[in-house]
């Protein structure tokens, strides 16, 4: 343990380390790594709260899990394997989720500090709000891709989770995406890396063929000399030059030959569904459970393609990115762009071939574009070093230096002083308009409440952006039950179907969390082009030279800045948050 090495830490801090209590949330990418550092560095007494069990895809980059661990917890699984670093170390593991009234005030009290290895809003909002109550100071932590983040959040001295939203982004274990996609999303992805094999910047992470070092695959005796001769494989681009971009041999490559070698990796295919290669003399001219006659003219973006069309899309577009390719200077290569037509629909035809080949659904050109905007690979290093981060974070914070503890951003490319690991100068403030920070729950909702459906109100406004785990809601004013757990109610219908107009007022209540009473004002609005679907403000009527306030607006940005509005003194001083429809369950990241 370092901290038993003399001349590495303090013995004051010595005595902190051992004696410190940390609760870890999370036991993932960055769960892993950072359990493992804490035992190192000397941490005694630690509890690890995960509520998933172990999945194949996890193995290769949550060292602390095994292939015979699949299924079983992670938290008891990664107890185990710390504590073998250090049996002195007294390490608790809770497999539960970490949302719910057995976990509040109490429980949180019980630590000095706690640390976030999540992967979702909701539960980073939870453990977020549950510290700033508590007044334990809390490290969030976030990677997406070569990207990451670690954070102080501190009561009265830093933002917390609610005071600006993040941006949030999925990752995708390497071998799901080049063995065993099971989401269409996979197989974008896929198809994107072969977009740049083929004709972008080539990096070797973004390897497409099969993945013989998939842990799933270990033992199979095909596999062995699988492996040997894949070492003899040449790489996708340049075996694509030797034939030309030949589209026939590239169909036959990528969706006969390939498809053939995962499936002689017979361990894969135990428990799946196996791919079915294509026959190339015998392709579908029709998609299962839709009809080409249906849809509209003009709108081929907007239907699903038969797999013949794919394959003739896929066709005209290789052919079209070939002759980009010899149009450009040597060594300089194409940047897939989503609004370029012949990148997209080479993205759209080969996600769509491959789809089929898994018995995935298909997905529409249309969508295809939607989801190939917004994918990162996980990446194991990036983890790494922001869980070695935390633990920097960590002792700062045990030793009461909080103001040492900026935020820190990883970076893909070096900055212009050549950092990739970069602190913020100053700790953020907390936004005094924000419902947690502040001890005022009122929350102005700003919505349409002609569209937005009660279930769209549920999951996303109360559940993901209120960290609501079991909400109940009525109409202060007619007293009628909206959401209810005794009460059935049809998710479809909108807010204005039941009653709720400009300028209703909602209490909102979470059964599961007995301190976290709302009330919500609603103001109707209509979207227009980019506008959100929703925002939701603090409700925070101000003193201001002896006025009423001022408007001071904050938009979510990327980059955390701030756009400061006067406009006038009649206003509200409000927080907005802007609300999309980026999906929920991710890690979170933000630019600097
Ligand atoms: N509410 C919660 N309570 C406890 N643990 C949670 C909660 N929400 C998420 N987690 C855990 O946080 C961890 C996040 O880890 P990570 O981001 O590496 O995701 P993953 O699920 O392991 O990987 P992937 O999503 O890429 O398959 C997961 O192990 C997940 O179970
Ligand atoms: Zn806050």
């Amino acid at each position: 343990m370092a901290s038993r090495i003399p001349g590495i830490f303090s013995e004051d801090l010595n005595t902190i380390i051992q004696k410190s209590k940390v609760l870890v949330v999370g036991a993932g990418g960055i769960g892993c790594e950072l359990l493992k550092n804490l035992v190192f560095t000397g941490f005694e007494n630690i509890v690890i709260v995960d509520m998933d069990t172990i999945e194949v895809s996890n193995l290769n980059r949550q060292f602390l899990f095994h292939k015979k661990h699949v299924g079983l917890p992670k938290a008891v699984v990664a107890r185990e394997s710390a504590s073998r670093f250090n049996p002195n170390a007294n390490i608790e593991a809770i497999h539960d989720s970490i949302i719910g009234d057995k976990y509040g005030n109490l429980f949180f009290r019980k630590f000095n500090l706690v640390i976030n290895a999540l992967d979702n809003t909701a539960a980073r909002l939870y453990v977020s709000r549950q510290c700033v109550n508590a007044d334990i100071p809390l490290i969030e932590s976030g990677t997406a891709g070569y990207r990451g983040q670690v954070e102080l959040i501190k009561k009265g001295l830093s933002e917390c989770y609610a005071c600006t939203p993040k941006l949030r982004q999925k990752t995708y274990a390497n071998c799901t995406i080049r063995n065993t996609p099971s989401e269409p999303i996979h197989c974008i992805v896929w198809a994107k890396f072969l977009f740049n094999q083929l004709f972008g910047e080539e990096d070797e992470d973004e390897d497409i063929s099969p993945d013989t070092a998939d842990p799933e695959a270990a033992g199979d005796a095909a596999m062995e000399s699988l492996k040997a001769e894949a070492i003899n494989r040449v790489s996708t681009r340049a075996w694509a030059k030797e034939c030309s971009y030949d589209a026939k041999k590239l169909l036959q490559k990528l969706f006969v030959e390939d498809i053939k070698y995962l499936l002689s990796m017979k361990n894969l295919w135990e428990k799946r569904k196996p791919p079915l290669p294509l026959v190339l003399d015998k392709i579908p001219d029709e998609v299962a459970g839709s009809s080409k006659s249906e849809s509209a003219p003009g709108l081929t973006n907007h239907r699903l393609w038969s797999v013949a069309e794919c394959v003739q899309i896929f066709t005209d577009a290789v052919n079209g990115l070939r002759k980009k390719t010899e149009s450009l200077k040597e060594g300089d290569y194409l940047v897939w762009d989503k609004d370029n037509k012949d990148d997209i629909n080479f993205v759209a035809a080969c996600s769509n071939i491959r789809m089929h080949i898994f018995g995935i659904g298909q997905k529409t050109c249309f969508d295809v574009k939607a989801m190939a905007g917004n994918i990162v690979p996980a990446i194991a290093t990036t983890n790494a070093i922001v869980a070695g981060q935390i633990v920097i974070h960590a002792l700062r914070v045990l030793e009461g230096r909080f103001n040492d503890c900026q935020t820190v951003y990883v970076r893909m490319y070096p900055n212009t002083k050549k950092q990739v690991i970069v602190p913020e100068k100053f700790l953020t403030k907390p936004s005094n308009q924000c419902y947690v920070c502040t001890d005022v729950n009122q929350v102005l909702l700003t919505v349409d409440v002609d569209t937005m459906t009660l279930k769209v109100f549920e999951d996303k406004v109360l559940k993901q952006h209120l960290g609501m785990s079991i909400p109940d809601v009525m109409d202060a004013c007619t007293g009628k039950i909206i959401i209810s757990e005794d009460v059935e109610c049809t998710e479809n219908a909108t807010l204005a179907n039941m009653g709720i107009v400009d300028g209703s007022i909602l209490t909102v209540d979470d059964l599961a969390q007995s301190d976290s009473k709302l009330t919500l004002t609603v103001y109707n609005y209509k979207p227009e082009g980019e506008d959100p679907d929703f925002k939701l403000v603090a409700n925070i009527k101000q003193e201001h030279n002896g006025t009423v306030d001022e408007e001071v607006e904050v938009e979510a940005t990327s980059e955390k800045k701030r756009k400061i509005i006067d406009d006038g003194p009649a206003a509200a001083k409000k927080q907005k948050i802007e609300c999309d429809t980026i999906e929920d369950d991710d890690d979170v990241i933000i630019i600097p």
